[in-house]
């Protein structure tokens, strides 16, 4: 019989115009009870199921999937519900064939982004180890020679989604590569293009971030940022450009700082532009984060 579940099954409810993900609670006496993983019940009378209705979820909705291109379940439902799962379990990376969705953790996930965690990723090609943004950052540095092209990161995402800590995180990724290229001693790594592209973020901040109804530590304008390689792999030099200035009227922002904002910026600007023009660069990577 189609319409008959066994207790604890995991299904797919369709209710309010989306799937939920839930479990029978019971089937017998031609009465089935579904409770959704959020903690509505449902019941029904057993004929009056269709598939449409409810039907079985598929075992990697069930398990998980790190690849969402390989879901059998294919509605909004089943997407979230994998994101959710992952993210119980602290792994908030998940990709979609080649593009990397990431779920905030609000907290720190201990030797996520350590230099262990560097070197296992540079080391594999994307897919071969669990999701990591530093896996997409790997392959943006490779192929620059693979490809031998310019390569592009769009960073996307509503507000306090993740977008500037990524964006850090990425960065901090390809300069230590950057550094491996060159074959630095500690020492003589303080000095480089690769400390002033990092360090440049708190100034950013300092002067381009507001709290918000949102996000503690909103940026008000996304940035440009545009990294120049040499053929042995170490940056030679970079741009940030601001754009895109954030509604202020909506995000109730601290404008306190704003009216330095231009100056900040072009000096920054101007700082970095002089490196992108002395260096005889190769090739580019490319990042646009709003
Ligand atoms: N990978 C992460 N690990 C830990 N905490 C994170 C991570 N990503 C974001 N956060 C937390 O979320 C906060 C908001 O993130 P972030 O400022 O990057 O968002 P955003 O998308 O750039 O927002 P906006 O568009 O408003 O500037 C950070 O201050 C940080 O506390």
């Amino acid at each position: 019989m189609d319409n008959f579940f066994t207790e604890g099954c995991r299904v797919w409810l369709w209710e309010g115009d989306q799937y939920w993900p839930s479990t029978v609670d019971s089937c017998s006496g031609g009465v089935v009870v579904f409770r959704t993983d959020f903690g509505q019940v449902y019941t029904y009378k057993q004929n009056a199921l269709s598939r449409q209705r409810v039907y079985e979820m598929h075992s990697n909705s069930v398990h998980g999937v790190e690849d969402m291109a390989a879901l059998q379940d294919l509605h909004e439902g089943a997407i979230l519900h994998n994101l959710h799962l992952r993210y119980t379990q602290h792994s908030i990376y998940t990709y979609i064939g080649s593009i990397l969705a990431a779920v905030n953790p609000y907290q720190c996930i201990p030797e996520m982004y350590d230099v262990s965690a560097v070197e296992r990723y540079s080391r594999h090609h994307l897919g071969e180890i669990p999701p990591h943004i530093y896996a997409i950052a790997n392959e943006c540095y490779r192929s620059l020679w693979k490809r031998s092209n310019n390569q592009c990161v769009l960073i996307s995402g509503e507000s306090g989604a993740g977008k500037t800590e990524s964006t850090k995180v990425i960065l901090r990724f390809l300069s230590l590569m950057s550094q491996q290229s060159l074959e630095l001693s500690a020492k003589d790594r303080s000095s480089h293009v690769e400390e002033a592209l990092l360090e440049s973020s708190p100034i950013m901040e300092a002067f381009g971030n507001a709290k918000t109804v949102y996000n503690n530590n909103s940026s008000r304008f996304g940035k440009f940022i545009q990294l120049h390689f040499s053929q042995r792999g170490n940056i030679q030099g970079g741009k940030i450009v601001d754009c895109i200035l954030n509604n202020f009227h909506t995000d109730t922002a601290d404008r306190s700082m704003l009216p330095l904002l231009p100056l900040v910026l072009s000096v920054l600007c101007v700082s970095v532009c002089v490196c992108a023009c002395v260096c005889m660069s190769l090739h580019r990577v490319q990042f646009y984060c709003h």
